[in-house]
C-alpha cells in the first residue's frame, strides 16, 4: 500500500498536496513525490523519507501551478532503497505524463519484456510503476488522434491498460495540459475517492481522510475498473473500462492499512474495528473464561478500536499499558526484519503496575511475521504479569500477499504452516486466540452489502484476479530486492526459528 492524491484547482496547489500526503503518511513512509504543472511544464521534487522530510521550504517554493498529484511510498516491489523508485514516475511521450500507483502488478516482468520487444520502451528500474506508467502511455499513443485529448481517448487507453495488466492498481496521473486521470484496477482492491472544496477544487484520493483533512467533501468512490478525467477547469468525466468489474477490495486496508477515521468503499474502518472486537470476544470466551482476566490491553496502535469493543463485552477493564513513542512510525511498514524489530521497543513501553501480578489480555488488530507480539508478550513478563494471553482481531496471516502488502514470503509468516498452538509456543504467551475468516469476513461485509466480496488472500490464500500460482509469488518475490535493512548485520530474513527446521 502507498498513498495517492491528485488535485486540480483554480489556485496553487503544491501545499494543498503536501497536506494530504501527511493526512495519507500512514500508507507510505520510505519515499514521498510531488509532481506539479504549470502551463505545459511539469515541476517534481521526490526523495526516500517521511513527508516532512522531503519537502523543504525550498522544494515547496519550487512546485508551482493548480494542477497536481503525490504519493507516499511503502515499497512492494523493486528496491526499498533507491531514490529513482521513488514515485512519481515521468515519461515525456506521449504529452508528458507523470503516474503515482498504490497497488502491485503480478504480471510485471512478462510486461516488461513485451514493452521492449513490441512496444520498444526502456524500463530504466524495477518498479512495477515505471512498468504500468509506460503501458499507460503506450496505450494513450494509440488511441489519441493529434494534439487534442478527448476523454474518451483516455478511456480508451484505460479500457486497454486493464486488458494488458494485472494485480492491483490505484491511479493518479497528470497528462500535461490537459488534467488529470485515475483509475481503479477491476476488482477495486486498493481504495480510492473523490471529494470537492468549496471552491470547486477536486481531489483524488487513497482514503477519505485526506479529503476530510483538507476540507474537501466526499463525493463517491471510484469504482472498481472505472476512470475518472478531471480536465483543467475541473469538470470531471467518468466511465467504466473494465469488461467485468467486481467490487472486492482488499479486507487487510480495514484490519490495519487504513485510518480509523477513514470510509472506504461504504465502510467505516473504525466501525470495522468494533466489529471486529465484538465477533473476537466470543471467541475469547470460548478459549479463557473472562474471570481469568483481569485487564485488557491494546498494542497501540491499530488495535485500539477492537480491544475496546472486546473489553466492553467482555466486562473487563480497558487500560493503556503501553505508551506509544510518538516519533517512531508504523513497524510493519519499515522494509527489513532488523529494523522491525528494534523499532518494536523503541515504540512501545509498558507501564509496570498495569501488569504486575496480573493476567492480561493483550490484543492485536494482527500477527503477521509475529515481530510485534513476541517482543509486547515478554514485556509483559518483564513487567510482573502473571498470566500473559495473546488476541488478534484478524485470522492467522498464512498467504503472501501479491497486491500491494509487503508479505511476498510464505516463510516470513509466523503462521504460515504451523498451528495455533505452535504459533503460541513461538510467541511465548499462555494462550492465543485468532478470529477467524468467516467472522472476519461477516464483521466487516455487513457493513456494506453491495461488496461482491473481499480480497482476503493472506488468509485463506484465495486470490481475487484468480490466476496466481506458486511461480508468481516467487517470481514476485524475487523482484522485491534490497527490502533489507542495509544496517542488518545477520543473514536470516527471519529471526524467529521454525520448529520443522530444529
Ligand atoms: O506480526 P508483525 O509482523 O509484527 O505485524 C503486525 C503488527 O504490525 C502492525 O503494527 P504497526 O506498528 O506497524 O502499526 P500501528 O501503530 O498502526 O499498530 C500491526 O498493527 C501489528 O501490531
Ligand atoms: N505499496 C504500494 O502500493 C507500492 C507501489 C509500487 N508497487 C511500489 O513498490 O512502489
Ligand atoms: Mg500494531
Amino acid at each position: 500500500m502507498c498513498g495517492i492524491v491528485g488535485v486540480v484547482s483554480q489556485g496553487p496547489v503544491n501545499q494543498l498536496i503536501y497536506d494530504a500526503l501527511l493526512l495519507l503518511q500512514h500508507r507510505g513512509q520510505d519515499a514521498a513525490g510531488i509532481v506539479t504543472q504549470q502551463g505545459r511544464k511539469v515541476y517534481m521534487h521526490k526523495a526516500k523519507g517521511m513527508v516532512r522530510d522531503v519537502f523543504r521550504t525550498r522544494n515547496m517554493r519550487a512546485l508551482p501551478g493548480n494542477v497536481g498529484l503525490g504519493q507516499v511510498r511503502y515499497p512492494t516491489a523493486g528496491n526499498a532503497y533507491s531514490e529513482e523508485e521513488a514515485q512519481p514516475f515521468y515519461v515525456n511521450a506521449p504529452f508528458g505524463i507523470t503516474l503515482a500507483h498504490n497497488g502491485n502488478l503480478t504480471n510485471a516482468q512478462a510486461l516488461k519484456t513485451e514493452l521492449f520487444t513490441a512496444d520498444h520502451r526502456h524500463i530504466n528500474t524495477e518498479s512495477d510503476t515505471e512498468v504500468l506508467v509506460n503501458v499507460f502511455a503506450h496505450e494513450l499513443e494509440r488511441t489519441t488522434r493529434g494534439v487534442q485529448l478527448s476523454p474518451q481517448d483516455v478511456f480508451a487507453a484505460v479500457a486497454n491498460v486493464h486488458r494488458r495488466v494485472r494485480g492491483s492498481y490505484a491511479v493518479v496521473a497528470l497528462v500535461a495540459g490537459h488534467g488529470l486521470v485515475a483509475f481503479r484496477d477491476p476488482f477495486g482492491i486498493r481504495p480510492l475517492c473523490v471529494g470537492r472544496g468549496p471552491d470547486g477544487t477536486v481531489m483524488v484520493a487513497s482514503e477519505s481522510v485526506a479529503l476530510e483533512g483538507t476540507n474537501h467533501r466526499f463525493e463517491r468512490n471510484v469504482a472498481p475498473g472505472e476512470c475518472v478525467f478531471v480536465d483543467l477547469q475541473g469538470k470531471v468525466h467518468a466511465a467504466q473500462c473494465a469488461e467485468a468489474p467486481k467490487l472486492s477490495p482488499c479486507i487487510f486496508e480495514f484490519v490495519y492499512l487504513a485510518r480509523p477515521d477513514s470510509v472506504l468503499d461504504g465502510i467505516s474502518v473504525y466501525q470495522a474495528r468494533l466489529n471486529l472486537g465484538e465477533t473476537l470476544a466470543k471467541r475469547v470466551i470460548s478459549t479463557v473464561p473472562p474471570h481469568e482476566i483481569d485487564v485488557v490491553i491494546p498494542i497501540p496502535e491499530s488495535s485500539r478500536p477492537s480491544a475496546m469493543q472486546l473489553a466492553q463485552l467482555l466486562g473487563i477493564p480497558y487500560r493503556e499499558g503501553f505508551v506509544k513513542n510518538r516519533y517512531v512510525g508504523r513497524t510493519f511498514i519499515m522494509p527489513g526484519q532488523a529494523v522491525r524489530k528494534r523499532s518494536v521497543r523503541q515504540k512501545l513501553n509498558a507501564i509496570g503496575s498495569e501488569f504486575k501480578g496480573r493476567n492480561v489480555l493483550l490484543v492485536d488488530d494482527s500477527i503477521v511475521r509475529g515481530t510485534t507480539s513476541r517482543e509486547i508478550v515478554q514485556m509483559a513478563r518483564d513487567a510482573g504479569a502473571r498470566k500473559v494471553y495473546m488476541a488478534s482481531a484478524a485470522p492467522p496471516v498464512r498467504f503472501p500477499n501479491v497486491y500491494g502488502i509487503d508479505m511476498p514470503t510464505p516463510s516470513e509468516l509466523v503462521a504460515h504452516g504451523r498451528t495455533v498452538e505452535q504459533v503460541r509456543e513461538l510467541i511465548g504467551c499462555d494462550a492465543l486466540i485468532y478470529q477467524d475468516v468467516d467472522g472476519m469476513k461477516n464483521a466487516i461485509g455487513k457493513l456494506n452489502p453491495q461488496i461482491d466480496g473481499f480480497d482476503a488472500s493472506c488468509f485463506d490464500g484465495v486470490y481475487v484476479t484468480g490466476d496466481i500460482n506458486p511461480e508468481d509469488i516467487a517470481r514476485i518475490n524475487e523482484a522485491r530486492v534490497g527490502q533489507e535493512d542495509p544496517l542488518d548485520v545477520t543473514t536470516s530474513r527471519l529471526s524467529i526459528p521454525n520448529p520443522q527446521e530444529a
